[in-house]
């Protein structure tokens, strides 16, 4: 490489650091949940710079909390073993068949996939469900949905040991009944749950379209309760995009500083969500 071409390149380097040093600082001790759905889980090489991002927001003094879903892994595996699987606005009707396959696929394969990228690029990922240590109770969400738990309970304090100890949390949205019952909770809800119960300074609900969509088919930047409630009554947001609104705006309105719907297709899409100017995505406001 030409002296000149390696000056520019390290004054380029230089001006990404500087404009960076800000969002570090702003950042340093900050607790980040980070939802990773099932449809922005791509290939073995998106699965490593996703977790070379979240490692590398370990290494600046951020605390990352990975809480994951895997809806077309699990339709993967009912149709496998023929198992019919219906939802209801974005939520899965879950009977004791189903509920079996959720949690070995949820807190199996999908989960260990993500611990495994994460360890790869020299973290330390602990992968856990909602039952771990008491994470997350739930009770029944409505007796239409079967095993669908909405949380009632959390004790986050096992994440706050992982965070003492450099440790990266992967959590699977699988909780625990009052009477023994294992419940499915959607992954969204989940999240927001765990940013909540966590009063964390930032949740990123990663997915596979570039943010909420309007009516024209535009990603809203900035969407509060008001426009979410239009666009759901309208027939705007629909399927998988309602647990998500209704996560974010519940997330903000219980403390959460902000919450954005990302597009995790993106390559280092959290990165640039937390430490640029513009962003990506749609931000929900209370
Ligand atoms: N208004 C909207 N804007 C964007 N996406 C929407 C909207 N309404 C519904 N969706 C759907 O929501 C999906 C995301 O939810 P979901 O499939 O559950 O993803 P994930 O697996 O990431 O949780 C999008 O792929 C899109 O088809
Ligand atoms: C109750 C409910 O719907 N649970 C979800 C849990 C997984 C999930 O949320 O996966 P995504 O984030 O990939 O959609 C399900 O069974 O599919």
């Amino acid at each position: 490489m030409k002296k000149q071409d390696m000056n520019r390149d390290w004054i380029a380097t230089a001006e990404t650091l500087s404009s960076a040093l800000p969002y570090l600082q702003r950042y340093d001790g900050a607790i980040v949940v980070v939802k990773l759905g099932g449809h922005a889980m791509g290939s073995d090489e998106a699965m490593e710079t996703f977790a070379r991002d979240i490692v590398l927001l370990r290494q600046v003094g951020v605390n990352p909390v990975i809480v994951h879903g895997g809806g077309p892994m699990i339709n993967a595996m009912l149709e496998k073993l023929q198992i019919k699987s219906d939802f209801v606005n974005g939520k899965r009707v879950t009977d004791a068949a189903t509920m079996e396959v959720v949690e070995m696929v949820l807190s199996g394969v999908v989960n260990k996939r993500i611990v495994q990228a994460i360890n790869r690029q020299g973290g330390a990922g602990v992968g856990l469900s909602g039952k771990d240590a008491n994470l997350i109770t739930c009770t029944q969400a409505d007796p239409d949905l079967g095993f669908v738990g909405t949380p009632s309970q959390m004790d986050p304090s096992v994440l706050h040991h992982l965070f003492e100890q450099d440790m990266i949390p992967v959590i699977a949205p699988i909780g625990a009944g009052p009477n023994g019952e294992t419940f499915n909770i959607n992954g969204d809800t989940a999240a927001g749950a765990i940013a909540s119960a966590l009063k964390a300074d930032r949740l990123l609900l990663l997915t596979d379209v570039s943010g909420v969509k309007n009516g024209a088919g535009e990603v809203v930047t900035e969407l509060k309760a008001a426009d979410v409630e239009a666009m759901t009554r309208d027939g705007v947001i629909i399927g998988g995009m309602i647990p998500k609104t209704e996560t974010a705006l519940a997330a903000v309105r219980s403390g959460v500083r902000a919450c954005t719907i990302v597009d995790g297709r993106v390559p280092n899409a959290v990165l640039l969500e937390l430490f640029t100017d513009h962003g990506a995505g749609s931000m929900i406001r209370p």
